[in-house]
């Protein structure tokens, strides 16, 4: 198709997998658009030749994910400009919608590479960055573990090290978020076409380090104005950055609340991808359903015995695998709230 090699597209990260799902009559009718901002009822879209707010209702068919969300590649009627369909993502981010676990919120869709952003100062904490990798491998995102505040702190060897040891070829980035040199050793996953997204607490340096790869001094004010579609102009934040033109032509980032108060949701695929060397220990326990607590011949405690599998990592690995037998059930999740809750006032 000839939009592989359209650069505006390859720019906005169109590659294969999009222009694969483009049928030859939808090659006809429909132009691919990127989505820059959702807003109630539309979103905003950029492709070739277009930089446009557009309703973000499908002819047919609805759900929590037939809905347009942050990223996504849409085509378009070429008159029209009306929505016909939703490409299908490359990695999608969701949660259950606050207030009603039973319905998804889609929260940013096709990023390529997800910064997992914790500081060298009180911020470091393993389990929750073996969180954030369990959330990376069950969306099918590349993980970095983007290490701020190196100039704060005179054990960051300590720590990258310590992330490294979570995960096989684990790529972890030492950086000062404050310093463009220095936030330069992530240039390489902010290149041409490429969409990264950050998570990680409040304070880490998301923000900072958001203004030193956009090249911008505060992304708070960075409005666009845009048609509402009933003529009259609205301002509103861009939830799409564009990356600076120093990182290679520049890719994109995606910066929405939601993403930045992801935790995690069903973990499913991802325990056991984080995890895989304990979950490989499990199948030499004698008993299937072995709880790895005083059943004879388990495997996981003669690991823990011999110095082949670390104890805390194996408490850690437990926690995650019940909260995800948990969160399979919505009614089971809200039991298990209300347990925590008791817990917490005993
Ligand atoms: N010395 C130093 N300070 C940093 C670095 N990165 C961030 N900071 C400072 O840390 C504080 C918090 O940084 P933010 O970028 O606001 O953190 P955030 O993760 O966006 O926080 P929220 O907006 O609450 O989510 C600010 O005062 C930053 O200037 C760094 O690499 N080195
Ligand atoms: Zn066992």
């Amino acid at each position: 198709m000839a939009e592989t090699t359209n650069p505006v597209l390859a720019q906005l990260g169109w590659r294969p997998f999009f222009s694969e799902q483009v049928t030859p009559e939808q090659r006809g009718s429909c132009q691919p658009v990127r989505v820059m901002s959702v807003h109630r009822g539309r979103v905003t879209v950029s492709g070739e030749g277009i930089e446009d707010s557009i309703s973000s209702k499908l002819p047919h068919g609805d759900g929590a994910e037939k809905r347009p969300t942050v990223g996504d590649w849409l085509l378009i009627d070429r008159e029209t400009r009306d929505l016909v369909h939703i490409l299908d993502r490359a990695s999608l981010f969701k949660r259950p919608a606050p207030g009603d676990q039973r319905r998804v919120q889609l929260i940013a869709a096709n990023v390529d590479t997800l910064f997992i952003v914790t500081s060298c100062d009180q911020d470091f904490n393993v389990a929750r960055l073996e969180r954030y990798l369990v959330l990376a491998g069950e969306v099918g995102v590349r993980a970095v573990v983007v290490l701020t505040k190196a100039d704060l702190s005179s054990d960051a060897d300590a720590l990258v090290e310590a992330a490294r040891a979570l995960q096989a070829d684990l790529q972890v980035e030492l950086v000062n978020g404050r310093d463009p040199s220095s936030a330069d050793k992530l240039a390489r996953f902010c290149g041409f076409g490429q969409t990264v997204a950050l998570v990680g607490s409040s304070g880490v340096g998301k923000s900072t380090l958001v203004n030193t790869l956009t090249g911008s001094t505060n992304i708070e004010t960075q409005p666009v104005r845009e048609d509402d579609g009933k003529g009259r102009h609205t301002t509103t934040v861009r939830q799409m950055h564009r990356l600076a033109p120093g990182l290679d032509g520049g890719g994109w980032l995606v910066d929405t609340p939601g993403m930045r108060e992801l935790q995690m949701s069903e973990v499913a695929a991802g325990v056991t991808e984080v995890f895989d060397d304990v979950a490989a220990i499990t199948l030499d326990c004698k008993f299937a359903n072995c709880t790895h607590a005083d059943e004879p011949e388990c495997a996981i405690r003669a690991a823990m015995a011999d110095g082949r599998l670390d104890p805390a990592r194996v408490d850690r690995w437990r926690k995650l695998a019940e909260e995800d037998a948990v969160n399979s059930g919505a009614a089971a999740l809200r039991r298990s709230r209300a347990d925590k809750g008791r817990d917490r006032r005993r």
